[in-house]
C-alpha cells in the first residue's frame, strides 16, 4: 500500500519519519509531506502531491491527516490517541441571529467526509485510538464557552485540529480514501500554553504509526 502522511509541522513529521525508519521493506511505503498549518494550506499541498504522483503513474491508495490536537476532556486525555470516524468543519458556515448555521443548510458545499469505517476500525484495534469526530477548526478554541459550544454542535466530538478537513477535501477530489490520526497535546478550553504536552503527543504519534503498517495491509477495502 502506498500512503501519503499530510503532518501540519516539521516535528509532526519527524515524529512519523521516526516510526519508518528502518522498517525494512514491508508492502506499506509512505510519503510524508509537511502541508502547512491549517485547512487551507493542508488542502492545498496534499492536491499538489496527489496530481503529482498521478501524473506519475504511482497513485496513492490512502491520505492521512496526521499531528497534534486539542482533547476534549475527560474522554480524550492528554497523550492519548484520536482516529477520525468523522472529519467535520465546524466553523465553515454562517452565523445568524438563532446562531451557527453550516454551509450545507445554506444548500452548498460539504462541511464532513467519512473515513472508511472498515478501515477505521482495523487502526483503532492496532493502535489503541479512541474513535470520534475530529474537528477542523481556523481558530484554536481558547475559552470554556466555545469548547461548550461545539460540544453541543458537536456531541460526538472527541479532538480538534486545524487540518483534517483540507486534506480529506482534497483525498476525496482524487477519490482517495483519507483517515484522521490524531494524539492529544492539549485540552479543548481556556488557553494554557504551558500545559501542552506536545513532547508526549510526539511519542504517541511515533508509538501509534509504527503500529500502522500490519493494520492497512490487513484492511480489504470491500468491507464496511
Ligand atoms: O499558542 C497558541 O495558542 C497557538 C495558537 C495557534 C496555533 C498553535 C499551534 O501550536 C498550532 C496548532 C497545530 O497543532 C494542532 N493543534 C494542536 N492543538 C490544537 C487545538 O487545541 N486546537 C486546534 N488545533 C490544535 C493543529 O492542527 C495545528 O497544526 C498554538
Amino acid at each position: 500500500m502506498h500512503i501519503l502522511v499530510a503532518t501540519a509541522v516539521t516535528v509532526e513529521r519527524d515524529a512519523v519519519a521516526s516510526a519508518f525508519s528502518g522498517s525494512g521493506t514491508g508492502p506499506t511505503t509512505a510519503d510524508l509531506l509537511v502541508a502547512g498549518v491549517g485547512s487551507a494550506a493542508a488542502a492545498a499541498s496534499t492536491a499538489v502531491a496527489l496530481t503529482t504522483a498521478a501524473l506519475a503513474g504511482t497513485s496513492y491508495d490512502l491520505v492521512v491527516s496526521a499531528g497534534i490536537a486539542g482533547g476534549f476532556q475527560p474522554e480524550a486525555p492528554l497523550g492519548s490517541l484520536v482516529l477520525a470516524d468523522e472529519i467535520t468543519v465546524a466553523d465553515l458556515g454562517a452565523e445568524t441571529a438563532d446562531g451557527f448555521v453550516p454551509v450545507t443548510e445554506l444548500g452548498f458545499g460539504s462541511v464532513s467526509h467519512r473515513p472508511p469505517p472498515s478501515l477505521v476500525r482495523e487502526v483503532a484495534a492496532a493502535t489503541g485510538a479512541r474513535t470520534g469526530t475530529v474537528l477542523t477548526v481556523n481558530t484554536v478554541t481558547g475559552t470554556a464557552e466555545r469548547a461548550a459550544e461545539l460540544r453541543r454542535r458537536h456531541p460526538g466530538a472527541l479532538a480538534e485540529a486545524m487540518e483534517g478537513f483540507g486534506v480529506a477535501e482534497a483525498a476525496a477530489a482524487h477519490g482517495v480514501p483519507v483517515l484522521e490520526l490524531r494524539a492529544v497535546s492539549n485540552p479543548v478550553g481556556p488557553r494554557d500554553r504551558a500545559a501542552w504536552r506536545i513532547g508526549d503527543a510526539l511519542a504517541a504519534l511515533t508509538e501509534a504509526f509504527g503500529k500502522l503498517p500490519p493494520a492497512l495491509e490487513s484492511w480489504k477495502p470491500h468491507d464496511h
